[in-house]
């Protein structure tokens, strides 16, 4: 059941408290309430996701993950300084279902080897690919698009799961670029070769996107997750807007964690018990932030700013990777693309009374249906100069995503136009950030001081500089006569000379949304790092940390389906750890 006011929650004491009901946290809810036996409270701090038109209609995201959204974070990034030290956003999800319930919903695993380097660097087999894949079918349930085209040919059916929990499908409207991108790429086969399914472990290769679209709707962990069946379970309680400060030891001085601390005014403290595990699924920024909160990190600094250190785990908030993204538009001759319905108010409220009585039309797909996941040319003088970040040969150095539109990142010239965006990110990327509690003022309701690290290692600024002239080669191939028009003013100085285009990717480039690394998993038996192989936190007992900020490496894609088997393996290490009580 749903709360919205502490003071109705029925119990103060449960077997599992879950901080944060995203993208993780709600997995572990709801495989944790499958026995009966156990009880379990999710305290999130943002309100229930449900009645909000944007987050069920794939087209609208926008709005959401807006700097003005009352649906994210107000997380602001330091300035870059190499990228002309601007301070590119960094939204999260502050709803149920977290940045499930806001993110651009494509399903994208990582490469096989991401996997792989994941349990050799933890020396838990578990974490490989083929042991994960069982996960990643769990949370999965292949559905066909909203118009329900004929999809052959166009994914891997031996790659999916049919009857797991989150809807995954293929684009639900066709756009006129996906022609054209196809056929550019089938003429340039060398550097753009098809591939069916970029989510069978070889993602090398261009094609077609999934997405956790259900029927025309988005499916946030919320909507899948914390469906009726599993919300209406007597032993899932879920607290809304309740942010969490603390964890705290069952006595001073003690590390082994039995309490949750949490307020609904930021003035009146609560406390809540967990008898068996505090599960911290906060996500990559507020999961570290906590964890400092409660005297958990580097025990110099957290002295330094006054609050009493009780773990030493100088890695708490480190090893940040955060992807790279360019996103570079055009002017596009045709009638249909995003704007469509985005510059005209007349044609979106036609669109929407579609989306509402049949769930079909333009607004049910998500930005970008086509894909290309790319590795950087084997003589390339990126290699033989950086040591290379990607997990093995069979990972993509950077992707390309095309979108019939300007995208939600660029802001439409006046004038308004038709529009076609190819982004680029480089998504195995060297450089590393942090995460760290504002020294000035570490109240637990300030934001913690992010720093994404963009282009800090110079291999990704040199990778991004190849993906985007890759972006340029695929656009002059002749299949763009008469499509393709001038590109919008920023990006043309790009299209001129070498120094034009490193100006303006420094002067474009954006966080990707995919965070990880923060509460890394170390190498099994090592002292530093966050977590073990297993999840749980190092040098403390009754805290276990599983979202998106266990990753040790980002995988070389988006990171939303790892975190659902992260979450889901996350899970039943918790089951076997209490099996017996
Ligand atoms: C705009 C955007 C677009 C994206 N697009 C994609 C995409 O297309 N594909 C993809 O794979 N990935 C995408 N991502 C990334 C992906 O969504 C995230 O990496 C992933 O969902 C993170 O999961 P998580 O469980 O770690 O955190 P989240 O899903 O963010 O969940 C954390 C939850 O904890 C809550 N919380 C935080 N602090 C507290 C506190 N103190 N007290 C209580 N609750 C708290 C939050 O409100 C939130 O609900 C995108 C992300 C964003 C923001």
């Amino acid at each position: 059941k749903e709360y919205s006011n502490v003071a109705d929650l029925p119990l103060s004491t449960y077997d599992f408290v879950i901080v944060g009901g995203g993208n993780a946290g709600l997995v572990v809810a709801n495989r944790l309430t499958e026995n009966p036996a156990w009880s379990v409270l999710v305290i999130e701090a943002g309100p229930s996701n449900l009645g909000i038109l944007n987050e069920e209609v794939p087209a609208l995201a926008g709005p959401l993950f807006a700097a003005t959204s009352p649906y994210t974070w107000k997380y602001t990034v330091i300035p870059q300084e190499n990228a002309d030290n601007r301070q590119p956003g960094i939204p999260r999800g502050k709803m149920l279902g977290g940045s499930t319930a806001i993110n651009e919903m494509w399903y994208t695993r990582g490469s096989a080897e991401d996997f792989d380097r994941f349990a050799a660097v933890t020396g838990d087999k578990g974490w490989g690919w083929d042991e994960m894949l069982p996960y990643f079918f769990k949370n999965e349930r292949w559905t066909e698009p909203a118009d329900k085209h004929n999809t052959t040919g166009q994914y891997d059916p031996a790659a999916h799961g049919t009857d797991g929990i989150t809807a995954v499908s293929l684009p639900g409207y066709p756009w006129p670029i996906f022609d054209l991108v196809m056929e550019t790429a089938a003429s340039m086969p060398d550097e753009f070769p098809f591939v069916l399914d970029y989510n069978a472990g070889k993602p090398i290769g261009l094609g077609w996107t999934q997405t956790t679209i259900n029927g025309g709707f988005r499916h946030s962990s919320a909507q899948s997750y914390l469906a009726d069946q599993y919300i209406s379970r007597p032993n899932l309680h879920v607290l809304v807007t309740a942010q969490v400060s603390r964890v705290l030891p069952a006595s001073k001085g003690s590390t082994h964690f039995t309490k949750v601390e949490f307020s609904q005014d930021f003035e009146t403290l609560h406390t809540v018990t967990a008898t068996k595990e505090i599960i911290l699924s906060a996500g990559s920024l507020a999961t570290p932030q906590i964890l400092l909160q409660s005297g958990i990190g580097n025990s110099t600094t957290l002295k330094r700013i006054g609050i009493t250190p009780l773990v030493n785990l100088p890695a708490v908030g480190q090893n940040m990777t955060e992807q790279p993204l360019v996103s570079n538009s055009w002017f596009a001759n045709t009638t249909q693309s995003y704007e469509s319905y985005n510059l005209n108010a007349t044609q979106m409220q036609i669109d929407l009374a579609l989306w509402n009585e049949t769930h079909t039309g333009p607004l049910v797909s998500s930005s970008g249906a086509q894909v290309a996941f790319l590795r950087l040319p084997e003589d390339s003088p990126i290699l033989s100069t950086f040591s290379d970040p990607a997990a093995g040969p069979e990972t993509p150095h950077i992707e390309l995503e095309f979108t019939a539109g300007i995208g939600l990142v660029t802001p439409v010239p006046a004038g308004g136009g038709h529009f076609i965006s190819v982004q680029a990110a480089v998504v195995s990327c060297a450089s590393r950030g942090t995460v760290t509690l504002n020294e000035t003022d570490p109240s637990p309701w300030n934001l913690p001081v992010i720093d994404t690290g963009l282009f800090r290692e110079e291999f990704d600024f040199q990778t991004m500089v190849y993906a985007v002239k890759q972006i340029f080669k695929f656009l002059a191939s002749p299949v763009w006569d008469g499509y393709l028009m001038q590109p919008l003013d920023a990006l043309a100085p790009a299209l001129e000379s070498d120094a034009g285009l490193e100006a303006y990717i420094r002067s474009n480039v954006i966080n990707n949304q995919h965070p990880v690394g923060t509460a890394g998993m170390s190498p099994k038996g090592a002292s530093w790092g966050v977590t073990d192989p297993d999840l749980l936190l190092k040098k403390a007992t009754g805290i276990r940390v599983i979202d998106s900020s266990v990753l040790p490496y980002v995988v070389s894609g988006h990171t939303m389906a790892a975190t659902y088997a992260f979450a889901e393996r996350g899970s039943d290490l918790v089951k076997a750890t209490w099996a017996h009580h």
